[in-house]
């Protein structure tokens, strides 16, 4: 079955059943190191986890790590361009689970992404980046702990599907000449619009299926949070590319209120029913101006459709959702891309879920990681229905590897979040207790050290994991 790799002689598989994982209690679970800083990460995590399994379960749980290769070390092994053997994507799809270093990606040309691979060819459509303070964590913000938010990134499709042409490229131009002479001429509202012909033409598909799964299972995450947190906001720059990012607005907002109509409302709605909360004899029109401040200059036609919208929500979810009964649902808005970012930095502790599309979400869990102290701060999950792989947001950070001082936090943090998928919270907490103590008492890498005031001499990547062990208690 293997060419060159052999799993672990004891241990059992993770299986799925309605998306769920069915965990025995020695799970055999392939890692892959990752390149570059990888090196250092992986063993201090690989410590840490079963250090956490060990003290929680005292040998009634273990994990058996099957080690699985990509990226240089697959180069190494299985020779030249062998980026991503098929062994390890056997390993993947048999065990079901698996936890990754960063894997490297040239810039320009060259292979393309490994880790988008691994996360289309096992549909892992939804990535998930919990952002989150850790107290004592020194962050670039006044108030970081106001921030808790979990980036809900669609994981298969939009630019990241990879089909894009050079410029100057034969089926390029080819794609160019077409839509300049045929496809753009025959749609109306493209005008005189012509794509400039020394072009690289990338495409950028965003599926309804693939919307809605992923805003579905955001949804299903949100209902599962305390109360103050159940919200779910779309973002997308739906303004500007409108069948794509404002079709993933649409299409999120339809399963919220087809699918969970009992367990949601969305913003516009929330407004509608608390108008007439607070003015029980308010007229349709009346209600309409309100929630929308334009409204005396919009067109007849556009006041109408305002004043049904007002009129439908009252009559199909008043007797649900009105008297403040709304306020108990799960709250789902929209905000436009480029405010989200904005927003997360002056109004942090207004949202809770955060789900958008693969672009958006990447930029998005960078820069909300490091609110809350960085990348070396940033764990996450690829989930599918039927596998998961857990990697950190960072990437291989090529200067510091080797050197055993970066931060292993994020894909430690991610091992956590695997405990978590596997039902192990006991092992689960006793690392987070562990991070957050060793984090409050300044043991803590140079990327932390280095913002704390006073400065206090960085651990090393390796000593961080003692530090976590140490604390477990
Ligand atoms: N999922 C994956 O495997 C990913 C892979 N990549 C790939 O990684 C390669 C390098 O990408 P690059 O743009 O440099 O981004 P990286 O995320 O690798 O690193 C950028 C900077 O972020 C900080 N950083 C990253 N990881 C940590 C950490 N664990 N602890 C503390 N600080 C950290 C460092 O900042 P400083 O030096 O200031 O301390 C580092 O120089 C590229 O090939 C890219 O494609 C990128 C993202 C995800
Ligand atoms: O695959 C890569 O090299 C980069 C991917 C990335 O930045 C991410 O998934 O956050
Ligand atoms: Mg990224």
């Amino acid at each position: 079955m293997y060419e060159k790799i052999t799993p672990p002689a004891a241990g059992a598989k993770i299986t799925f059943k309605n998306g769920e994982p069915i965990v025995p209690d020695n799970p055999i679970i392939p890692f892959i190191r990752g390149d570059g800083t990888g090196i250092d990460i992986w063993p201090a995590t690989q410590k840490v986890l079963d250090a956490a399994v060990a003290k929680a379960y005292k040998g009634q749980r273990q994990i058996s790590w099957f080690k699985v290769y990509a990226g240089d070390e697959a180069c190494d092994l299985y020779g030249t361009y062998q980026y991503l053997p098929q062994d390890t994507l056997t390993a993947i799809e048999e065990y079901g689970v698996a936890i990754k270093g960063p894997l490297t990606t040239p810039v320009g040309g060259g292979i393309r992404s490994l880790n988008v691979a691994l996360r289309q060819i096992f549909d892992l459509y939804a990535c998930v980046r919990p952002c989150r303070y850790y107290a004592g964590t020194p962050s670039p913000h006044k108030n970081p702990e106001k921030l808790d938010v979990i980036v809900y990134r669609e994981n298969t499709e939009d630019i990241y599907l990879g089909i894009e042409w050079r410029q100057g490229s034969e089926i390029g131009d080819r794609l160019i000449k077409i839509l300049n002479e045929e496809l753009i001429p025959a749609t109306p509202e493209h005008g005189k619009k012509r794509i400039p012909l020394d072009s690289g033409i990338g495409i950028k598909p965003i599926s309804k299926t693939g919307s809605q799964r992923l805003v579905r299972r955001a949804i299903k995450h949100a209902l599962l949070l305390p109360k103050n947190k159940q919200q779910v906001t779309l973002v997308h720059k739906g303004n500007i590319m409108k069948y794509t990012e404002g079709a993933f607005r649409d299409w999120g907002y339809e399963v919220a209120t087809s699918e969970f109509r009992q367990e949601t409302v969305t913003e516009r709605e929330s407004w509608i029913l608390s108008n007439k909360e607070k003015n029980p004899n308010i007229s349709l029109e009346e209600n309409a101006r309100e929630i929308d401040p334009g409204f005396d200059n919009l067109t007849d036609e556009k006041k109408a459709q305002i004043v049904k919208e007002v009129e439908t929500v009252l009559n199909t979810i008043w007797a649900t959702h009105g008297d403040g009964k709304w306020k108990e649902k799960v709250l789902v808005n929209d905000r436009i891309a480029d405010s989200i970012f904005q927003q997360i930095q002056t109004r942090p502790d207004e949202y809770s879920i955060l789900a958008t599309m693969n672009l958006n979400g990447d930029y998005l869990s960078d820069a909300a990681a490091a609110i809350v102290g960085g990348l070396g701060m940033g764990p996450g999950a690829n989930i599918g229905d039927s596998s998961a792989i857990f990697e950190a947001t960072h990437g291989t950070a090529p200067k510091h590897a080797g050197l055993d001082r970066i931060n292993p936090g994020s894909v430690i943090l991610s091992g956590v979040m695997m405990l978590e998928f596997m039902g192990w919270q006991e092992a689960a907490d006793l690392i987070k207790k562990g991070l957050s103590d060793a984090i409050a008492s300044s043991q803590v890498t140079y990327d932390l050290a280095r913002l704390l005031e006073p400065p206090v001499k960085p651990l090393k990547c390796s000593e961080f994991a003692e530090a976590i062990i140490q604390h477990f208690g």
